[in-house]
């Protein structure tokens, strides 16, 4: 089962040829296209099962569009060079309004300094203004700020942890 196709715009990102990588949502075959690899660039930890992957995938799909993961695959090799998620958050305040949160945004590491990052957020970013969300928020470390400047985004509140 295929989460719903993002809302297609203009792609961002110059520096990339825009044929070389195909963004589109996540499907169950991107495990075996490295898509766990990737996210391992991310947050290391040990490999998922293919149980767990496909479970985690069918609850997600069942979310609809308001769990979107897109992937950008290499046209050339067929591998997952990178990954980034939105939530859409249900609010009663603001007369019910949406929040977007972006999560999980990773480039491959061989592929990174060429625009795919941004492109990657911006297709975030424009599936939760399709589905009306008011705002899209993220958080990251500091190094960050630059990246998700060029993405559109400003530098708003602090971020607060707890961990268990
Ligand atoms: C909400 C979250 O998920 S936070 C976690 C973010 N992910 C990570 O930290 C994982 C490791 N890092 C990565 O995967 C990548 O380096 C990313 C996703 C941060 C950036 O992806 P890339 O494809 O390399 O970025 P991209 O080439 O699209 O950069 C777009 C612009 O941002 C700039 N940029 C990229 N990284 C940085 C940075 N760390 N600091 C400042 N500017 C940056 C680029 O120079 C470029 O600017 P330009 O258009 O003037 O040339």
């Amino acid at each position: 089962m295929e989460q719903p196709q993002a809302a297609m715009a203009s792609e961002a990102g110059a520096g990339v040829d825009a044929d070389a990588y195909r963004i589109r949502p996540l499907e169950l075959g991107d495990l075996s296209k490295g898509f766990c690899d990737l996210l391992a660039q991310l947050s290391p930890s040990a490999p998922l099962t293919e149980d767990s992957f496909r479970s985690r995938f069918a609850e997600l799909a069942a979310l609809g569009g308001d769990h979107l993961v897109l992937v950008a695959e290499d046209a050339g090799t067929g591998r997952i060079a990178a990954a980034g998620a939105v939530l859409v958050e249900r609010k009663f305040i603001r007369r019910c309004g949406t929040v977007g949160h972006v999560e999980d945004v990773v480039v491959d590491a061989a592929a990174r300094g060429r625009g795919l990052g941004e492109r990657v957020v911006r297709r975030l970013v424009e599936h939760a203004s399709a589905r009306g969300c008011y705002k899209v928020i993220l958080n990251c470390t500091p190094e960050l700020r630059g990246f998700y400047a060029k993405c559109g985004f400003m530098e708003k509140n602090v971020q607060m942890g707890l961990y268990f």
